[in-house]
């Protein structure tokens, strides 16, 4: 751990400011903060990012330890403490004795003052609703406490352009270990945190930064040479990326969504990527008078929907205080509206692949199981049946559900339906 010093404290301090505000995501508010400030030296924009990102992470536990006085500096001044810094590294940034006494303090504190959430590092609403759906305790707090962790660097090969192992083998002689992820077969997982978007690698298509999570939702939409397919919420088209991929670029893969910006940012990736199959659309809905022409003609359809991503609190963990419990209320009847809508996409014997990168079980299964209640045409395929077919060994029951404690990576949730009529 590099020393404390004025300058990178009070930079991070004027960072996590302006994070705290929640006026926007954590790291669009830390990518404007490095555009404005360009001379910081890359050591203390590292400082900065996990300064930021850290008290985010535990700002429950901290917010407890702050208590009257929970502002920025307190905040920063805990986590920093909590790190395992000792009190003498302060002296260059804590003159004053009662943060001399605070900072004790903190070393001193004991978590078991805390409730369940808070110890979970989750919001009180989150827990709730997990705990009501049968979550064990143990499990709540093993899950929480994964989710409070940062996230390893995943990236995808693009099989169409290299071999795994030659990836692996060009980034070992860049410098960079790395080892295959344990699920996915074209998955490499980085140790550190290496700049890969400047290298050849990147810039030519070869691997795209992905979680294994994701890469196993492409496997369980399972498109085949030739087949017509869509990724109805595409947004920066990750994993059409992949849907095309597999495919080997042939056939036709429509990439839907309501966000010009988002699909806009698929267009460089696509053009990395050398697939010539995919068919980016701008739709004004999930009615959009496009898709209807469209009914029943698709061999699969992926609705990778648009959700409160309390799976990904390790990347994104501001949401934890971005998100509430009505907001999921309002995801809800856009989840259920748009997988009714891109299920008439699907052909008989065709399959629809419900995906969210949330662990809420009202985003999940509860969309799922409603859908399949209205529309007995279609069936539920066991997500490890499928994942088998694929030769991959994750059986985590009828459904796909990924949680970082157990599995690695990002929590993610997948259901598979066939139409049968
Ligand atoms: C979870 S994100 C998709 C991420 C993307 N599949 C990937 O792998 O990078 C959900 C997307 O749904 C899009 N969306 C929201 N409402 C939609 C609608 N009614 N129809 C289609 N897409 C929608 C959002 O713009 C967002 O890009």
């Amino acid at each position: 751990m590099p020393p404390l010093s004025q300058e990178a404290f009070h930079a991070a301090l004027d960072a996590l400011r302006a994070a705290l505000s929640f006026g926007a995501p954590a790291d669009a508010v830390l990518s404007r903060f490095f555009r404005e400030n360009p001379k910081l030296g890359s050591q203390n924009r590292a400082f900065i990012a996990e300064s930021v990102f850290g008290v985010m992470r535990q700002k429950f536990v901290l917010d407890r330890i702050c208590e009257a006085d929970a502002s920025p500096r307190r905040l920063l001044l805990a986590f920093l403490a909590r790190s395992g810094r000792n009190l003498r590294e302060f002296e260059p940034i804590v003159s004053r004795e009662d943060e001399r006494v605070f900072l004790a303090g903190v070393k001193a504190f004991k978590l078991d003052t805390l409730t369940l959430a808070e110890r979970a590092e989750l919001p009180e609403w989150v827990a709730q609703e997990l705990l009501a759906s049968g979550m064990a305790e143990e499990n709540l707090l093993a899950l929480g406490r994964a989710l409070a962790q940062a996230a390893p660097l995943d990236l995808r090969v693009n099989t169409q352009k290299m071999k795994r192992e030659s990836v692996q083998a060009e980034l070992q002689a860049l410098g960079y270990e790395s080892s295959p992820t344990p699920y996915s077969p074209f998955g490499l997982r980085v140790v550190g945190k290496p700049a890969i978007n400047r290298h050849t690698l990147f810039t030519e298509g070869a691997i795209e930064v992905q979680d294994e999570g994701s890469q196993l939702l492409g496997l369980l939409v399972g498109p085949k040479r030739g087949e017509m397919v869509a990724d109805f919420c595409a947004g920066a088209g990750g994993k059409t990326l992949l849907l095309g991929m597999l495919m080997a670029s042939t056939g036709r893969l429509y990439a839907f969504d309501v966000s010009e910006k988002r699909l806009a940012n698929l267009k460089p990736r696509l053009a990395r990527s050398g697939l010539s199959n995919v068919q980016p659309q701008l739709i004004n809905s999930e009615n959009d008078s496009r898709i209807k022409r469209l009914a029943g003609k698709l061999d699969r359809v992926l609705v990778d929907a648009p959700c409160s991503g309390m799976g990904t609190l390790r990347r994104n963990p501001d949401l934890k205080f971005r998100q509430s419990a009505a907001g999921v209320d309002e995801l809800n009847q856009k989840q259920a509206a748009i997988l009714a809508s891109a299920a008439r996409l699907v052909k008989v014997g065709g399959r629809l692949v419900y995906a969210t990168c949330s662990i809420l079980p009202r985003e999940n299964q509860g969309i799922v199981e409603a859908f399949l209640a209205a529309n007995p045409g279609f069936s539920l395929v066991p997500a490890a049946t499928i994942l088998a077919e694929q030769r991959v060994e994750l059986d985590t029951g009828d459904y796909l559900q990924l949680q970082p404690q157990t599995h690695g990576c990002d929590g993610f949730f997948a259901a598979v339906m066939q139409r049968k009529a």
